[in-house]
């Protein structure tokens, strides 16, 4: 298979991690009652959904550039070739979550996908409804005036409380999660091994140890920009995490596979056409 598609078997690999965290999410909710697998983390407004995952692209992207500017003095893997291709994997990566989640010649592929399935964004209160081509008028009475729309995104749609349902919504959750820390885990693996993390770790914990006893400019500056590999492997700790927690909780099965299929095809064309 592997080598029909034209990937590494490492890559394989790490792309058999995503439905397998997928469908272990899935059965762990068959088989626990509601009132185990709700917690804190299952909330949407837990701090590492609003903070980490809601801003995800940010921080794969600053994670990134640490990783990319410490590579030239410390990967024995590093050359103008392998940092330019890196450099391109991370740009088309980032169009693609572009077009997926944010933009795609109007809506959002994620929204186009929602809409043309027939899903809309219903009871939208007049006082939204301000743009009248992009609302219709929904139910009339005499209590209520409720407006929907087939032209918002989702985003707009929350933002004016209007209720986004009826069509196959593929996971923004899963397609983020999977396609950062898809990549992440390939450039890291690009230009470093296993003991290096191990070695940088270790370095880690010294010069965390040192900023605590000295809690200067000069201790924090290194512990900030000296250690991507830590950061990279928190943050893809973080990232399997609430993959599972969405796996439990959020979207139907197929939506979701829908949402990693999205990004396997980003990662997918970004390995065929930089590497
Ligand atoms: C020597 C030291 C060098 C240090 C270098 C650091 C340099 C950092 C450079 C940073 C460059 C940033 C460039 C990228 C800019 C951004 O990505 S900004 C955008 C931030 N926004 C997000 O991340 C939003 C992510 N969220 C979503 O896409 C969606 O919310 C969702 C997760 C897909 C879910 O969809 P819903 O509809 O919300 O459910
Ligand atoms: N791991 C997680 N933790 C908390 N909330 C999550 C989550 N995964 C998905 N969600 C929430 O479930 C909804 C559907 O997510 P998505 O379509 O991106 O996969 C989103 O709600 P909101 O749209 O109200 O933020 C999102 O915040």
């Amino acid at each position: 298979m592997a080598r029909k598609l034209k990937i590494s078997k490492f890559q394989a690999f790490v792309a058999t991690l995503y439905p397998l965290t997928i469908l272990l999410g899935q059965l762990v909710a068959i088989a626990s009652p509601t009132e185990i697998t709700s917690n804190y983390f299952t909330s949407k407004r837990n701090i590492f959904n609003v903070l980490f995952v809601k801003k995800g692209w940010l921080w794969t992207s600053v994670v990134y550039f640490l990783l990319l500017a410490r590579v030239p003095a410390t990967s024995r893997y590093a050359n103008a070739s392998s940092l330019q291709q890196s450099l391109k994997q991370y740009v088309c990566a980032t169009a693609w979550w572009i077009f997926y989640s944010q933009w795609f010649f109007g809506l959002p592929i994620m929204d186009k996908v929602f809409i043309l399935t027939g899903g809309q964004c219903s009871g939208i209160s007049p006082a939204a409804a301000i743009d009248t081509s992009k609302f219709k008028v929904m139910s009339s009475n005499l209590d209520e005036l409720l407006y929907s729309s087939s032209s918002i995104t989702s985003a707009k749609c929350r933002a004016i409380k209007g209720r986004w349902h009826g069509g196959h919504d593929p996971s923004g959750h899963v397609f983020i999660l999977s396609l950062s820390s898809m990549l992440l885990i390939l450039e890291c693996a690009r230009f470093y091994s296993l003991q290096d993390l191990q070695t940088e770790w270790a370095r880690f914990k010294q010069s965390t140890a040192r900023f605590w006893e000295t809690r200067s400019l000069q201790t924090a500056t290194p512990l900030l920009k000296d250690y991507p590999l830590v950061y990279i492997a928190l943050l893809l700790v973080l990232w399997f995490w609430m993959l599972f927690v969405t796996s439990m909780h959020f979207h139907s099965f197929v939506e979701k596979l829908a949402g990693l299929a999205f990004s396997y095809l980003g990662i997918y064309a970004s390995i065929r056409l930089f590497q």
